[in-house]
C-alpha cells in the first residue's frame, strides 16, 4: 500500500478547473518533484492534501485514511508536515525554542497557546535540530541566522510532529547553488532514515534531476507526465507545457539539467 494515495482530485474555482481528475501516488522513503508552468495547479493540488482546501470531488489517503474535509489541524495531526516558500519559523524566538514551540503544540493539544516552556521539549527539540545539523546554533534568535540556515530549522519544525509526510513548497526558493543542494540532500537523508514520504514543488530543475526519485508534471491542471526525471524530461507533452509558457523554465534548462 502506498503511504499516500491520491485519487481523481478535482477543484474548480468560478469558471476555472484549477485541478482536474489527479491521481498519484507516494512512496515512504520517496522524494516526489511536482512540477509544472505557473498557474498549473500545483498549489490548489498541495492545499487539497494538506486539508486547506476541500477537493470537488477526490480522495486523499494517508496510511489508509481518507483526509479529505478533515480541517489542516486533523491532517496535521494525522502526520503531515509542511514547509513553506519563504520559511516560517518566529525570528526573536532562538534556534531552540522554535523546535520546542512545535513539540509542545503537537504534545499538548493546544494549537497556539504559548507557555513559558523553558525546559519544555528541551532533549527532543535538541535532538531534532542535531538532526538538521543546528544544535550548535540552538540558543541564537532566528532572525540572524543565514536564510539556509533558517530553512534546516524550518525542516526540524516541519519533523516535530512525526509526520509521515512532509509536503515541502518550493524548499530552495531564494537560496544560492550550494545551500540550496545541501538542503534537499539533507532532506533527501531524513526521508530515506525515516521512511516518510515527501512531496515537493521545486522550479529549481537541478534539485529535481539531481535528487527526486519520481516527478509528476501539472498542466493547466491535468497531470500530464509522471516517472523518472530523466524519462519525463524527454517526454513531448511536458516539452510542450514548458515551451508553451517560456515562464518556468527554458529549454536550455530542460535539456541542461543533469543528475
Ligand atoms: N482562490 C482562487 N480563486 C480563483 N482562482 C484560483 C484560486 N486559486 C487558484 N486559482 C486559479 O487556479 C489555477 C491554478 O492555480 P495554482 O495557484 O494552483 O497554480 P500553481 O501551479 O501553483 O501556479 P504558480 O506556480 O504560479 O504558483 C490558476 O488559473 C489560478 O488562477
Amino acid at each position: 500500500m502506498s503511504l499516500l494515495s491520491v485519487r481523481h482530485i478535482s477543484k474548480r474555482f468560478a469558471g476555472v478547473a484549477a485541478v482536474s481528475d489527479v491521481s498519484f501516488d507516494v512512496q515512504a522513503g520517496e522524494l516526489l518533484a511536482l512540477i509544472g508552468p505557473n498557474g498549473a495547479g500545483k498549489s490548489t493540488c498541495f492545499n487539497m492534501l494538506n486539508g486547506q482546501l476541500k477537493p470537488d470531488s477526490g480522495q486523499v489517503i494517508l496510511d489508509g485514511v481518507d483526509v479529505v474535509g478533515k480541517s489542516p489541524r486533523q491532517v496535521w495531526k494525522h502526520g503531515v508536515g509542511r514547509t513553506f516558500q519563504i520559511a516560517a519559523t518566529f525570528g526573536s524566538m532562538t534556534v531552540l525554542e522554535n523546535v520546542q514551540l512545535a513539540l509542545h503544540s503537537y504534545r499538548s493539544g493546544v494549537f497556539a497557546v504559548w507557555q513559558a516552556m523553558s525546559h519544555s521539549h528541551r532533549q527532543d527539540a535538541l535532538s531534532l535540530l542535531e538532526q538538521v545539523g543546528m544544535h550548535e546554533h540552538a540558543d541564537r534568535p532566528c532572525s540572524v541566522l543565514a536564510y539556509g540556515d533558517v530553512k534546516r530549522v524550518e525542516l526540524a519544525v516541519a519533523l516535530s510532529n512525526q509526520p509521515k509526510l512532509l509536503l515541502m513548497d518550493e524548499p530552495t526558493a531564494g537560496m544560492a547553488p550550494k545551500e540550496r543542494n545541501e538542503l534537499i540532500a539533507l532532506t533527501k537523508r531524513l526521508v530515506i532514515e525515516r521512511q516518510i514520504g515527501a512531496l515537493f514543488t521545486e522550479h529549481s530543475m537541478d534539485v529535481v534531476f539531481g535528487y527526486a526519485d519520481r516527478m509528476i508534471v501539472l498542466a493547466r491542471g491535468k497531470l500530464i507526465a509522471e516517472g523518472e526525471p530523466n524519462a519525463v524530461r524527454a517526454d513531448p507533452k511536458v516539452q510542450e507545457a514548458y515551451f508553451g509558457t517560456g515562464k518556468t523554465f527554458t529549454n536550455e534548462q530542460l535539456e541542461g539539467a543533469t543528475a
